[in-house]
């Protein structure tokens, strides 16, 4: 092992900086994910307490070292279910940034070639979406970049049909039995609707943002999906993308925003655009 450095009788190598640094990012991961749910206090308990056992650990105290120790062994399971939506969500997130490298590299290969990414239609959603807005009509559509989504798509009604502004409009009709839920675009089609997609715990999304809203943000936290949301109470629309809302968009702004998360198409841009109301939830 390459020693870097001694403190009095304390070997540091580029190992132990390496060990330290991976497990401060882990947790460091973990508390951003848990901050503001109750799973944080037992988050910080458990780190206390593990800190504790180490420290009895070094200073050869068996018996309460072995108490720890057995606590220990339980503690992880314990942990295991009663983090398993954490759990799922961390492993999600690490899925979420996996396929967007690999989707990069894809992109890099495939620069120059025709057909590299299917053009979505915008059009019948731009024209539905207007008159949902006009008819204070409750929608929430899901586009799929990199993943299908299929997990989600199967949570409801598997359509695999054209996307169109009448089969938009007959889905979220109210009287419609697919009307609940999101409806889930995927390759230019209508993958499904009446699907339930994870709703955010993030305590900073304004009181005033329900349900919908709130399942529109969730999707965007563990996936790489642009979501489109009118509101039954306002008709106002907004696009959830990476975890953030963008609201009370017109119609130039909805082309827009969806056209640069869709495409990752000029972001930034479109993030500065003057008059769309934005929350950052970060
Ligand atoms: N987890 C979920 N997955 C998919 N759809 C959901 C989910 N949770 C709620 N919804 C949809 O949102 C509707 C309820 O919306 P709610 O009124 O609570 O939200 P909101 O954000 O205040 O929206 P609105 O402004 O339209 O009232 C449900 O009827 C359902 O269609």
């Amino acid at each position: 092992m390459i020693l870097l450095f001694q403190i009095s009788f304390i070997t540091i190598s580029w190992i132990d900086i390496l060990d330290i640094l991976l497990v401060s990012i882990i947790i460091y991961k973990l508390y951003k994910l848990l901050r503001g749910s109750v799973a944080v206090k037992v988050f910080i308990g458990i780190l206390f307490i593990y800190a504790f056992y180490l420290i009895v650990k070094a200073s050869g105290m068996e018996l309460l070292r072995s108490i720890l120790g057995q606590f220990m062994g339980v503690g992880v399971l314990a942990a295991f279910i009663l983090f398993q939506q954490e759990i799922r969500k961390f492993l999600q997130m690490i899925g979420k940034s996996t396929s967007q490298n690999n989707s990069l590299i894809k992109d890099w290969f495939s620069k120059g070639k025709p057909g590299g990414k299917a053009e979505l239609n915008l059009a019948p959603i731009i024209d539905s979406v207007k008159i949902f807005s006009q008819t204070n009509t409750g929608a929430l559509i899901v586009f799929s970049k990199t993943s299908e989504l299929r997990f989600y798509a199967e949570s409801g009604d598997i359509l695999d049909a054209e996307l169109s502004k009448r089969l938009l409009i007959a889905i979220f009709q109210k009287n419609s039995p697919l009307h609940d839920g999101a409806v889930i675009v995927s390759a230019g089609r209508i993958k499904a609707a009446r699907c339930i997609i994870p709703v955010s715990e993030n305590d900073k999304i304004p009181a005033h943002m329900g349900l919908r809203h709130r399942a529109a943000i969730g999707l965007t936290e563990v996936t790489d999906a642009v979501v489109l949301i009118v509101s039954e109470e306002t008709g106002g629309v907004s696009i959830a993308y990476n975890g953030e809302i963008y609201y009370n968009l017109n119609k130039s702004d909805i082309r827009s925003k969806l056209r640069s998360f869709i495409y990752d198409d000029d972001e930034q841009i479109a993030h500065e655009v003057k008059n769309i109301r934005y929350e950052s939830l970060h």
